[in-house]
């Protein structure tokens, strides 16, 4: 369903939107700062972000339910004017009349229409159907459990044929067996051509359920809402949540949404359409030292457990006292020494290391690699397109360290990532690739 390509304007889109709530006090209170985010025919769309940081708002403006301060809002590429007739919202709460039945509830998603009553029956059976609630056309909300009432609640979405379903929240009043049903049901439908459902915008703070659901996953960064990370998620459908592929993708973005709680910082403009990988607060720098190096001293370390203070071990690696420090420094934010006091030892990790394979090394130098925040902008960069020139990645480098040197860094996260088997790059056409099959020893 995905599409890379658009062939069409997106069936929603927000173009540099910002928006400012009015606060009790009377002061403005800017929730949403350049916000370009695009919903395109064929795609799970998911919106990640801490409670409060403006995912709500979004999909409001999206649809059309509210109108934002500045920027513009689309429906296919035209100004939208009032409410997206093309979009249907289903709400956590499941904002149903009690006094109605489920038919009835289902009836209000066709207030807004004029069309006969033959046609609004039938199309009120075919919601009710479609989500499953076919011995519930005369129960009343009371009679119900969550689940079903949220059922009753996706139906009314569903009355009026959208095109764009877009869920605020939808399944996190449910119990986890109940959301996770509901969920499949969702899918299947969105994958169902028949339904004539095309798009689906899903507003959620559980990673979980936007990776196993979403063909492209976009983060919110909080205070105001800025557009973080946007990747795709290029899994297959039935997703296996216990897979490493799916377990990986949710730590990357785990780690996304926690590294941007500091509030400065700078605003990100995001061009509309181009991905943004920007998980760069708190970003650090790594030791420009190859691999191998850190390989050498972890070994001798290991043979020679008397050493525990960097002068010596600088004697005994034969290197200056400075190189010395950035080699452990290095094993260090690898989480494979700690430095106590100045004295150096292994950590649990770096034990378990250094007495395994070399296949095992790799991995956990893998798992290792993939904490490093500055890793992360390559990474996101290699979900989204899979590869990628080095000029942009180097670019992305120099604006997250503006004090460093872009180039050097790029040769040692390559030098890093392949040993991880993480990336590769190719010098002849300059692209940064996701490497396939097991990697040589060579590389380190
Ligand atoms: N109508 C409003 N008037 C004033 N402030 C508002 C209004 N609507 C939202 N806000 C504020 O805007 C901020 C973003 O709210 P929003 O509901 O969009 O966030 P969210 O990411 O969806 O949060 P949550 O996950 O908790 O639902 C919050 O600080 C909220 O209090």
């Amino acid at each position: 369903m995905n599409t890379k390509s658009h062939s069409t304007p997106p069936i929603a889109e927000l173009c540099a939107v910002t928006k400012s709530f009015t606060t009790g006090g009377g002061h403005p209170l800017k929730v949403l700062d350049q916000i370009d985010v695009a919903v395109h025919e064929g795609e799970l769309l998911a919106l990640l972000g801490q409670s409060g940081s403006g995912k709500s708002t979004i999909l409001r403006c999206l649809t059309g339910l509210i109108e934002p301060t500045s920027g513009r809002v689309l429906h296919r590429g035209a100004p939208l004017h009032g409410i997206n007739e093309e979009a249907s919202v289903v709400f956590q709460t499941f904002a149903l009349y009690p006094w109605l039945t489920v038919e009835q509830n289902v009836a209000v998603g066709l207030m807004s229409r004029t069309i006969g009553r033959a046609e609004r029956d039938a199309a009120v059976n075919r919601a009710i159907e479609l989500i499953g609630l076919g011995n519930y056309h005369a129960a009343y909300p009371r009679e119900l459990s969550g689940g079903m009432r949220q059922r009753v609640g996706i139906a009314r979405a569903l009355v009026s044929q959208p095109r764009l379903l877009c869920l605020d929240e939808a399944f996190s009043a449910l119990d986890v067996l109940t959301g996770e049903n509901l969920r499949q049901e969702l899918l299947n439908l969105w994958r169902n051509p028949a339904t004539g459902l095309s798009a689906i915008f899903m507003v959620t703070h559980n990673i979980e359920e936007a990776v196993e659901m979403a063909t492209r996953i976009v983060v919110l960064f909080p205070r105001p809402g800025r557009l973080g990370l946007v990747l795709d998620n290029p899994l297959p459908y039935p997703r296996d949540t216990k897979s490493p592929e799916f377990q990986r993708l949710v730590s990357l973005i785990h780690e996304c949404i926690t590294t941007t709680t500091l509030p400065d910082i700078p605003a990100e403009v995001a061009v509309a359409g181009q991905p943004v990988s920007r998980a760069r607060a708190r970003m650090e720098s790594i030791p420009l030292v190859p691999v191998g190096q850190i390989l050498g001293l972890l070994s001798i370390l290991a043979d020679s457990p008397e050493l525990s203070n960097i002068y010596d071990i600088s004697d005994e690696i034969g290197r200056e006292f400075g190189e010395t420090i950035s080699l452990v420094k290095a094993a260090e934010i690898l989480e494979l020494i700690d430095t106590p006091k100045d004295t150096v030892c292994f950590t649990e990790l770096g034990r378990r290391f250094v007495a395994s394979d070399s296949k095992a090394r790799r991995a956990i130098f893998a798992e290792q690699v993939f904490k490093l925040r500055l890793f992360h902008i390559i990474l996101a960069l290699l979900h989204e397109y899979h590869e990628v020139p080095s000029e942009r990645v180097i670019k992305d480098i120099a604006s997250a360290l503006p004090y460093d040197n872009p180039e050097r860094i790029f040769q040692t996260m390559i030098a890093w990532g392949r040993y991880a088997g993480l990336m590769d790059f190719n010098t002849k056409t300059g692209m940064v690739f996701v490497p396939e099959g097991e990697v040589s020893d060579e590389t380190a």
